[in-house]
């Protein structure tokens, strides 16, 4: 099935097909969406429009498709992906506003929605997670992202396990009485992003238990159940550095 969000028709048509094909529709997760990098002051504003219509717009395409097409009439549980807002993204303005328009709509959405057989809908704000998704930006961001690594409490990148994990307790009925949150998956840098002169021990000042905590379950066998994701190679090599850590970690 071909989909793009930011066509309002094709949205609906493909959640016609889903419903059609297997007879309902219990959640919608909003995963789909992106920016590139650039400075506020070099947007174009055809450049700004373009990453708010694909994030603040598709996802909106998305929920409404959802909700005419399904959720309306049965409910159901609506988890959109955004991102870590809080204190603005440097070279990222547009999908900054964007993910905050999301984060707001969801607010709006989980009063209007919630009475229509108890729909849910909340947001996730991951931080920086190991993803596929780095792939799209240059060399040089790349290894300015790859150096950002420490740049929140757990002085480490999330992984897309640690986002999907919140996605599913999102859907589950162990969130049942959750409506209208946003959810940050961040390792805390919502709350401190530290200071670019810094360095990984920042917040691991000598006399703290490890140099950096990663705390993930054990795999069937051990710490390497952790999935290898198709990311740039550099920022896959702090995947390793943190399982290396993760099997010293052990409390
Ligand atoms: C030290 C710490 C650093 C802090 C920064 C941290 C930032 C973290 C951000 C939050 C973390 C998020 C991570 C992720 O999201 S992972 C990646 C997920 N995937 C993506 O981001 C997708 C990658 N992007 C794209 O696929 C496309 O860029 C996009 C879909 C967004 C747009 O594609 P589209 O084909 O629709 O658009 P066009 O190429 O036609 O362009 C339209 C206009 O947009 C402007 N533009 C496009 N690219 C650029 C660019 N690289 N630089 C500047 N401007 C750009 C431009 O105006 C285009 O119009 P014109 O073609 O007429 O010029
Ligand atoms: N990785 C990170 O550090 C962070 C990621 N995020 C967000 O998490 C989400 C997942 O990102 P991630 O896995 O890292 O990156 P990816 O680029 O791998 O995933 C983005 C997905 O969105 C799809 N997509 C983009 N535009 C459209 C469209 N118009 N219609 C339908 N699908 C579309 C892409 O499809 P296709 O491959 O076909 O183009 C791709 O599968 C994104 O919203 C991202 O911005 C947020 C914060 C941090």
């Amino acid at each position: 099935m071909l989909l793009n969000i930011r066509d309002a028709t094709m949205a609906s048509q493909v959640i016609q097909d889903i419903v059609t094909r297997h007879g309902k529709l219990n959640g919608l997760v909003n995963n789909a969406g992106g920016q590139f990098m650039s400075p506020a002051s070099q947007l174009t504003s055809k450049g700004f429009s373009t990453v708010v219509d694909l994030n603040l717009n598709g996802t909106f395409n998305m929920c409404k498709a959802a909700f005419d097409g399904y959720m309306g009439e049965h409910g159901g549980q609506i988890v959109t992906i955004v991102a870590e807002t809080r204190n603005g993204i440097p070279r990222a303005m547009h999908t900054g506003a964007a993910r905050a328009g999301i984060i707001n709509m969801t607010k709006t959405l989980a009063i209007e929605w919630g009475p229509y057989n108890g729909i849910r809908i909340n947001c996730v704000a991951p931080g920086l997670i190991i993803s596929s998704g780095m792939k799209n930006y240059h060399e040089t961001m790349v290894d300015l992202l790859a150096h950002s690594h420490w740049m929140n409490p757990t002085s480490r990148y999330g992984t897309e396990s640690e986002v999907s994990a919140s996605v599913a307790f999102l859907l589950s009925p162990a969130a049942s009485y959750i409506n209208g949150v946003n959810l940050e998956v961040d390792g805390g840098s919502s709350l401190s992003k530290g200071n670019p002169e810094g360095d990984e021990l920042k917040y691991n000042p000598e006399g703290s238990r490890h140099p950096v905590y990663v705390g993930w379950p054990e795999g069937v066998d051990n710490v390497h159940g952790i999935k290898q994701v198709d990311a740039p190679a550099k920022i896959n090599e702090l995947l390793e550095k943190y399982k290396a850590i993760g099997r010293s970690s052990k409390i």
